[in-house]
């Protein structure tokens, strides 16, 4: 049965990226044109029926004079936000193996600011990210002051949590062991609950000792990723304003760990981490008329 042709748009290269499981479909919006609907973004990252992804990390020119790029960044479910720390180090790595940059300190704008990344060596990148927002309205959080411990009422539950932003909206909530933590039950609530107006990334933040922590993360608009690089910095701020963190720790993620350092308030986060690439593939965008989308992959090339 000969299939019905239906009008066919462009082809759309991407890579295929991780930071420590926490994936990505990066897209150079540079060099090919680029337009994605939010359903087509959630279409993609499905992973049975697309490419399957945590977030769609788009590289653009920038709109500030002192900045390399602009990065734009999709959840799987098509919502476009503010800051993702994982990608921020799959973008520096992406920006230098595709040639579109050679410089190791990189000024990316983000619809919350401008991040700085610092490529390392052995593949390693710090990214700052920024002064953490503790005020309500900023975060954005519903309260009536600023406190460092809020209790938040879930289906009748009380529940206690630090709130903050990163760029993104952060809840965190102290748990004895991450492993026993109510991630699946507890983080879609929290991720939703009306006091987080623009929703949530809920970490659940096991102490270890001063200078290490576990962590697991509920992410708004993708559910519980290996890892999430604005939670952990999140995270690492309410550990040290809760006096239970000194300012370098060592953090766990179900992927693997990263090195988050805070010297307290009105300060940077600064974290440090890998970024890995796996594979380059194309896509045919679908045609006006919409549709079923073609795409191949074949393993990355590693730049020395
Ligand atoms: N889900 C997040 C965006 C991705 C953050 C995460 N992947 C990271 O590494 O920071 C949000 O809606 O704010």
């Amino acid at each position: 049965m000969t299939q019905q042709r239906r009008s066919q748009g462009p082809m759309l290269r991407f890579t295929k990226m991780h930071g420590l499981g926490n994936d990505f479909m990066v897209v150079d919006a540079i060099s090919q044109p680029f337009r994605l609907r939010p359903d087509m973004i959630r279409e993609l990252a499905n992973r049975n029926f697309g490419i399957g992804f945590d977030q769609l990390l788009v590289v653009e020119p920038p709109g500030l004079p002192d900045v390399d790029f602009r990065y734009r960044i999709f959840n799987a479910d098509g919502s476009e936000v503010e800051q993702c720390g994982n990608g921020a180090r799959c973008f520096a790595r992406f920006v230098r193996d595709q040639r579109l940059t050679n410089k190791k300190v990189i000024r990316v704008q983000t619809a919350k600011g401008v991040i700085e990344l610092r490529v390392g060596r052995e593949g390693m990148v710090m990214v700052n990210m920024g002064v953490p927002e503790f005020n309500p309205p900023a975060i954005p959080f519903a309260a009536d002051r600023r406190k460092d411990v809020y209790t938040v009422d879930v289906d009748g539950q009380t529940v206690e949590l630090s709130a903050l932003s990163m760029g993104n909206p952060h809840g965190v909530l102290l748990v004895e062991d991450v492993d026993q933590a109510p991630v699946e039950t507890l983080g879609p609530k929290l991720e939703r609950h009306p006091r987080f107006p623009s929703r949530a990334n809920i970490g659940f933040l096991q102490i270890l000792d001063r200078t290490h922590a576990r962590l697991r993360v509920f992410e708004r608009g993708s559910g519980e990723t290996l890892a999430c690089g604005s939670g952990a910095c999140a995270a690492v701020v309410v550990g040290c304003l809760r006096g239970l963190l000194d300012s370098r720790v060592e953090i766990e993620l179900r992927g693997g760990k990263l090195v988050i350092e805070w010297q307290g308030e009105g300060t940077p986060v600064i974290m440090e981490g890998p970024a890995t690439s796996v594979f380059e593939g194309q896509l045919r965008l679908p045609g006006e008329s919409g549709g079923r989308r073609r795409r191949s992959g074949r393993p990355h090339k590693q730049r020395s």
